[in-house]
This record gives structure tokens, C-alpha cells and sequence, in this order.
């Protein structure tokens, strides 16, 4: 099996860890195969794949698009080391607001599956970092995209910040949950 499939304290998100073939002239690995994730329960269609490249200190998030185009994301970091966090914000879910959070790294090459239904940001670590991330459900839809605050204290993420991060002005202006448009049921 190419992947393990790393469970996380909120049963949806999970690590992803890809089996990496190493020799002398570098490295090999697979980073998706449909039927190895649709055993692990990812069946959702992929339909856009997203790169993006940060500064350090550029925190990106957290962000969502509304139902009806509501994405997951399998993110990787292909470059330098992110703080990737994924938050459940499914009103009535038992893990509502619950966030998981994992470095992805150039070097750990984990990936982070975040389903549809949560909301998702990183920060950057290293000097640079690039992503690339696939994204299922929706392709993107600026009439959906909607961003939370990174700070509401009533998510409460741990941020590893050094110092005030970089934030797009869509960011810094970022609604709290309280004020959030959010439209996601959790479904048993
Ligand atoms: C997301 C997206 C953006 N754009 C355009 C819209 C803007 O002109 C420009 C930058 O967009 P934005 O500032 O929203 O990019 P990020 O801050 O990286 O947003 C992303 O970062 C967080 C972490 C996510 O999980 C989402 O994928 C996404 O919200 O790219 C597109 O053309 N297509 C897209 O799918």
C-alpha cells in the first residue's frame, strides 16, 4: 500500500503519509491513486488541483467555499515547511470547532485531507514554502469563498507564530464565527 492513512482526534481528517522510493538519483513517490484513497473513505471527486507559494510568517486562511460548492483539499508541501490546520465547522458535528493541525513539509511529505465541511489555513515556516493541494466537490467559486478569522478565540488555533503574521486584506478582514456565513450540517 503506497499510503498510510493517519488517523486524526476528529475522525474525517486524516494524515496522509506516501510511501517515498529513495536511491542515489532522488527520490519517487506516488501523491494520489484513486483507489487506494476511495478504500480509505476519500471517494469525492477531485476537479482542480491548486499550487500557491508563501513568505515566512504568511498565514493563508482559514478558508471555505459554501455548500452547494463546498471543497475538500489534499494539501501538500512540496516546498520548505507549513503549519497546516483543518477546523470542523459543521454546526451540530461532534468535533464542532475542533481543529486538527500538522507541519507539511518538503522533507515529511505528509499530506493533509481536509473534507468539505471544514475550514482550512496554514502558516509558513520556512523562508519560502509551495503548495499544491487537490480539490474535490467544487471547482473554485468567488461567490462561495468565505474566510473566517485566524484568530477567534473561540476556535482558539495554537498558531507557531514569530511575531504578527501576513495576511491578504480579505484575511485581516475576515468575519469571527460569530458573524460567519457558514451553511454546513454534519450528516451521521
Ligand atoms: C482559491 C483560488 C483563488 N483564485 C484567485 C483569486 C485571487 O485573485 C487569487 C488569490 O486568491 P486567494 O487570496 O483567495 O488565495 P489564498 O489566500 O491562497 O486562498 C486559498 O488558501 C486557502 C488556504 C485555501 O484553502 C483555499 O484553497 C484558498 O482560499 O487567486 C483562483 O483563481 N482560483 C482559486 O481556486
Amino acid at each position: 500500500m503506497p499510503f498510510e492513512f493517519i488517523k486524526t482526534d476528529i475522525p474525517e481528517v486524516m494524515i496522509v503519509k506516501p510511501k517515498v522510493f529513495g536511491d542515489e538519483r532522488g527520490f519517487f513517490l506516488e501523491t494520489y491513486k484513486r483507489e487506494d484513497f476511495v478504500k480509505a473513505g476519500i471517494y469525492k471527486e477531485f476537479v482542480q488541483d491548486n499550487h500557491s507559494k508563501s513568505v515566512k510568517g504568511v498565514l493563508r486562511g482559514l478558508h471555505y467555499q459554501l455548500n452547494p460548492k463546498a471543497q475538500g483539499k489534499l494539501v501538500r508541501c512540496i516546498k520548505g515547511k507549513i503549519f497546516d490546520v483543518a477546523v470542523d465547522i459543521r454546526k451540530n458535528s461532534p468535533t464542532f470547532l475542533k481543529y486538527v493541525s500538522v507541519e507539511l513539509s518538503e522533507e515529511n511529505k505528509f499530506m493533509l485531507w481536509v473534507p468539505e465541511g471544514f475550514a482550512h489555513g496554514f502558516l509558513t515556516l520556512s523562508d519560502e514554502a509551495e503548495i499544491m493541494y487537490k480539490v474535490s466537490g467544487s471547482t473554485y467559486s468567488p461567490e462561495h469563498d468565505r474566510s473566517l478569522r485566524w484568530n477567534d478565540p473561540e476556535i482558539g488555533i495554537n498558531w507557531p507564530l514569530e511575531g504578527e503574521p501576513i495576511l491578504s486584506k480579505k484575511d485581516k478582514d475576515a468575519p469571527l464565527l460569530k458573524n460567519a456565513d457558514i451553511n454546513f450540517v454534519y450528516e451521521i
